[in-house]
């Protein structure tokens, strides 16, 4: 067993001790957290309460049946789903998509983007008459970059389809069975919820699959799928479908399968980038821009300057007839969410990260909190870590109570298998109190209930994932934090954010390290002491790397964690390169942020053998020279 350094003697002692710095650490929690809410509400030159300053920012006043909406499904949206107004994106948008208009919406994460098109879709598929049916195949399509976005608003449409039985709604993504897809879809779905490869799959191979029907093509989060390199299997899916403009009328094959209806296409997303614009040219007919301040457009798109969005060409301008103007582009966020960051210096990450945790977690009964990595590895180890890291001086009662952290712990990343994933993804949702560990898998579109405090501890990189990964909290007018670290090489990030409207205030980091017991004592800690010398973080990063040495396969996994994060970290790309620059890394801090007291020569030489491995494999297997981007997730 684990040997602790901590261990001190009498136990009534130390829990009243215990007890006394629980409760400074949850004043010291809520001091901060009301500070910046009070500089917000100064700011916001408001007087008025600020869950209702939330609702009036995120609600219109008008009904859902005042939108346009059939009355029945407007009872639905209000007795199944709890929804009594619509969000103002909603009371904008749904009007304009009633209409038959291609829409372009962008608006703040957690403002209800779902219901803007499925809503309308739903409206119109409801009062055909005679009714539709599973024969007639598929009449909406909604493309969605990860699978469990794709679940997600699979399982938004099976609430709201509850009274609409004769509309069938389905789902097909990567990694699920291909012959039960297939059989679902020779039955008929009539709103089909898809990522884009196995859609394409599908399109080729599946000649039961029946989409002579098709009204709506729905992208949502649509720069993301862009982002994931799926560019040129949507410009196929929209050749394919007969849907993209200009090539669709040279298409015979694809002309022959559009519908009778008139096709309507909707690009939503809380971010917008260039390669949205081409979409949008290419997809979108004389469009309408929901969402989009005057500023962020520009002259109209034209037909003649479309491009490829196979493109690989990082927001690069190649022609002169934009859209959207992104560059600067100003993020809209969630006005109640509190944004900080922690200045951190490399070696002592972790132990900050623990801190911080547990700060928080102490301070509430029930708290959702997300931790965004770089790596699948990185997630990996500090799962284990945090799962099974324990002091001696908490209490020994109940079994979760040994552990560090007294919550629950989840991990979500692309390297798990689909079930684990899925289980995962639906755990956490429905509890109250726990933590998910997770790679950018999650940053996008995932509506997890009560998360009140996202925290980045790998940079997330572009401004737009900062963006989405916060909005994973303050989620329709509810409050949250947000807490990003940065080492101190590392705070021109700071600027980078600054220029598309986003500011952060520093959390107060000596004055939560100083609430930490030592040896069953307070501490009196200096106040001029440095985050590095701080006698709790000298502490408990000796408790870490005992743990760390003392438990079978940690070290390995802090191992691969390490040269993963070092991989990940070179590949900031364009302007970030010159903020995260590898060559101004310490890597024995890098080592020591894992909990790994070896050298950096020692660790670097595994790193070596790793990258010497991968190359002879690609090699073997005749794999491209071009790496894949370690930071996906
Ligand atoms: N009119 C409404 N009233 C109450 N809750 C709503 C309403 N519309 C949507 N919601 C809820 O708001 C939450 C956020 O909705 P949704 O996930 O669609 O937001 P989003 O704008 O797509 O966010 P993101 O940009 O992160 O994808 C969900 O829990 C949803 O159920």
């Amino acid at each position: 067993m684990y040997n602790n350094p901590f261990k001190v003697g009498r136990k009534k002692k130390k829990q009243q001790q215990l007890n006394t710095e629980m409760d400074k650490r949850k004043r010291i929690a809520e001091e901060a957290i009301d500070q910046n809410q009070k500089k917000k509400n100064k700011s916001n030159n408001t007087t008025t309460t600020t869950t209702k300053t939330q609702n009036n920012d995120v609600f219109s006043s008008c009904s859902f049946s005042s939108l346009g909406l059939q009355s029945s499904l407007c009872d639905q949206l209000r007795e199944r789903m709890g929804f009594e107004f619509p969000t103002l994106i909603q009371a904008q948008a749904i009007p304009v998509i009633l209409s038959g208009r291609h829409v372009l919406v962008n608006a703040a994460t957690g403002t209800g983007k779902t219901v803007v098109y499925l809503a309308p879709i739903i409206h119109h598929l409801q009062k055909y008459d005679p009714r539709i049916q599973r024969s007639h195949g598929t009449f909406a399509l909604v493309l969605v970059p990860t699978h469990e976005l794709c679940m997600q608003v699979y399982e938004i449409l099976q609430k709201l389809l509850l009274r609409f039985h004769w509309i069938v709604p389905g789902y097909i993504m990567g990694g699920e069975n291909r012959s039960k897809e297939k059989a679902r879809l020779r039955k008929g779905i009539s709103i089909l919820v898809a990522t884009p490869g196995r859609l394409l799959d599908h399109l080729k191979n599946t000649s039961s699959f029946v989409y002579t029907n098709l009204r709506w093509i729905i992208f949502d989060e649509a720069d993301r799928i862009l982002e994931l390199g799926f560019g040129k299997d949507i410009e196929e899916i929209l050749d394919l479908l007969g849907s993209r403009k200009q090539k669709s009328l040279s298409k015979g094959n694809a002309i022959s399968r559009i519908s009778e209806f008139q096709r309507q296409n909707l690009l939503l997303s809380a971010t917008l980038n260039e390669k949205v614009n081409n979409l949008a040219k290419m997809s979108l007919e004389n469009p309408i821009m929901i969402g989009l301040d005057d500023s962020k457009l520009q002259t109209s798109p034209s037909l003649e300057h479309l491009e490829s969005l196979g493109s690989d060409v990082d927001n690069e301008l190649k022609y002169s007839g934009k859209l959207i103007s992104s560059s600067n582009e100003e993020y809209k966020l969630p006005a109640q969410l509190v944004q900080r960051y922690v200045k951190v210096p490399c070696g002592s990450r972790l132990v900050v990260l623990l801190s911080i945790l547990k700060t928080l977690f102490d301070s509430e009964i029930s708290y959702k909190i997300v931790v965004f990595f770089s790596t699948c590895d990185a997630v990996d180890f500090h799962y284990s870590l945090l799962s099974d890291f324990q002091l001696s001086n908490q209490q020994p009662e109940a079994e979760c109570q040994k552990q560090y952290l007294k919550c629950k712990t989840f991990r979500l990343h692309g390297n798990m298998k689909h079930e684990d994933r899925r289980t995962t993804f639906q755990a956490f949702k429905t509890e109250k109190s726990a933590l998910l560990l997770s790679t950018d898998i999650c940053a996008r579109g995932l509506d997890f209930p009560k998360v009140k405090c996202i925290i980045q501890y790998d940079s997330p990189g572009e401004a737009t994932e900062y963006v989405h990964r916060v909005g994973r909290t303050a989620r329709l007018g509810e409050r949250g934090h947000s807490l990003l670290f940065l080492q101190p090489i590392e705070m021109d990030y700071l600027r980078d954010l600054e220029k598309h409207g986003v500011s952060l205030t520093e959390y107060p980091l000596l004055k939560v390290l100083d609430s930490f017991p030592l040896y069953g004592q307070q501490h009196h800690a200096k106040r001029f002491v440095s985050v590095e010398m701080h006698p709790w973080v000298l502490s408990l990063q000796k408790a870490l790397e005992s743990f760390i040495m003392a438990v079978p396969g940690m070290k390995k996994l802090a191992k691969d964690a390490f040269c993963s994060w070092v991989r990940a970290y070179t590949a900031h790309r364009g302007e970030l390169k010159r903020i995260f620059m590898v060559k101004k890394l310490h890597l024995g801090h890098v080592a020591k942020s894992f909990a790994l007291k070896e050298q950096p020569s020692l660790v670097g030489k595994s790193f070596q053998m790793q990258t010497k491995k991968r190359k002879r494999d690609q090699n073997q297997k005749g794999i491209p020279k071009k790496r894949k981007n370690p930071r996906k997730s």
